[in-house]
């Protein structure tokens, strides 16, 4: 279906993001697509829920974001809101989550607005929460120290969604990377004990413990020793980090088997981040419990997906260096030909000549 209503989310601290910009409006006026700026950054009066944002916006059926990973999040925020889909031009340092190169981002528009992409749906995760998340006084201030003004606490989802006592607050929240339970001052850290599929895995003391989807295990989740997992997958990937234990594998849950923590007696007090934002804060004797949304996120993809070539590159993986004498080897496996045994049919590998 053609583009009905562009979002555009810009990284305005790039140069090259702000001209890309211009570039798009041009594109939006040349095909009649109204276009409208979603302001995700703004200050304390504009920072909005993703679902004002998608409102503000006209509910725009294409978010298009213009800069880094973050923007990317920020501008998927509001798509998944609203089951628009998203697409991310890169202009930032890492480019994990961003699709299409940035001198490219009107071709791409012309084969959005033709039908000509594909849309791969990533797993979101939602929680509950054993009361409405709140912010301590004070807390505003300090997060001016980092990447600008918080977002408001989630809120719970209308009433009529919820069944009532012992279940907790449903929160209005999609995480497209990671829920982390982290601890919010450094001298205390979090005790939780941590439940999969509603069982008792253990009990952890640790700076945090990261419950992230298949999109987020290349991001914090990496970085704590998680293990890679394809987009395919949907899963919760539960990783502590720096338990106080020796325990301290990952543990990888289905997606009907939520995650949950109760926050212990001699606990710290608990930041809630979801996508990178702290959101929330729970103290001694709350609880939190991670579990698919609803709404998985569209994301617009120009060809099939090389997740793995991603890999390679973005993390600049280098080969071994026993293998240095060696040849290069072939980029794909099995050296592409023009039939395909039966029992390989169904398989994902490369194209075939
Ligand atoms: N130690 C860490 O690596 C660490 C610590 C806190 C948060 N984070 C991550 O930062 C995310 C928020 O990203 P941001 O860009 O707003 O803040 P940010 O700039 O602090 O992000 C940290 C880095 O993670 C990259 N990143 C984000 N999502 C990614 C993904 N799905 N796969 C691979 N890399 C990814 C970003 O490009 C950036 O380089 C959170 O969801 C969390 O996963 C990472
Ligand atoms: N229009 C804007 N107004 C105010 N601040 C902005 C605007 N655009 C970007 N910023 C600031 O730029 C920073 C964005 O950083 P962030 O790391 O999220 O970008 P990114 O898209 O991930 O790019 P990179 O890959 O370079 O990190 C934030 O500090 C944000 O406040």
């Amino acid at each position: 279906m053609p583009v009905q209503r562009l979002g555009l989310v810009v990284h305005g601290g790039r140069a090259d993001a702000v001209a890309a910009a211009d570039a798009v409006r041009a594109w939006c006026a040349d095909h009649a697509v109204p276009c409208h700026d979603i302001d995700v950054w703004g200050g304390p009066e504009s920072r909005h829920s993703g679902r004002q944002e998608a409102e503000a916006a006209g509910h725009p059926d294409l978010v298009l974001t213009l800069g880094g990973d973050g923007t990317f999040l920020r501008g998927a925020r509001v798509a998944v809101r609203d089951g628009a889909r998203v697409l991310g031009v890169d202009f930032g340092h890492v480019g994990f989550l961003t699709e299409v190169p940035g001198d490219q981002v009107r071709a791409a528009l012309d084969a959005v607005h033709r039908d000509e992409t594909q849309e791969e749906q990533r797993m979101t995760l939602t929680l509950r929460t054993s009361r409405a998340l709140s912010m301590p006084r004070g807390m505003a201030g300090l997060l001016r120290l980092g990447r600008g003004p918080a977002l408001p606490v989630p809120s719970p989802m209308p009433p009529e969604e919820d069944p009532g006592d012992g279940w907790g607050v449903a929160l209005d929240v999609a995480a497209i990377n990671d829920v982390v339970l982290e601890k919010l001052v450094r001298d205390r850290q979090v005790a939780i004990a941590v439940y999969v599929s509603g069982r008792l895995l253990a009990s952890y003391s640790a700076d945090a413990a990261i419950v992230a989807t298949a999109t987020g295990s290349t991001a914090y989740s990496f970085a704590a020793g998680g293990p890679i997992l394809s987009p395919r997958v949907n899963a919760l990937v539960f990783t502590p980090v720096a338990p106080h234990m020796a325990f301290d594998r990952t543990v990888v849950a289905g997606p009907d088997e939520p995650v949950a923590a109760r926050v212990l007696p001699h606990s710290g007090p608990v930041a809630v981040s979801i996508d990178g934002q702290l959101r929330g804060v729970l103290e001694p004797g709350d609880w939190a419990g991670v579990y698919p949304a609803r709404t998985p996120l569209r994301v617009v993809r120009l060809g099939p997906t090389d997740f793995y070539g991603r890999l390679r590159d973005r993390f600049s993986l280098s080969d071994a260096p026993a293998t240095r004498n060696e040849a290069a080897p072939p980029e794909t496996f099995p050296a592409p030909g023009p039939d395909r045994p039966d029992d390989l049919r169904g398989l994902r590998l490369p194209p075939s000549e």
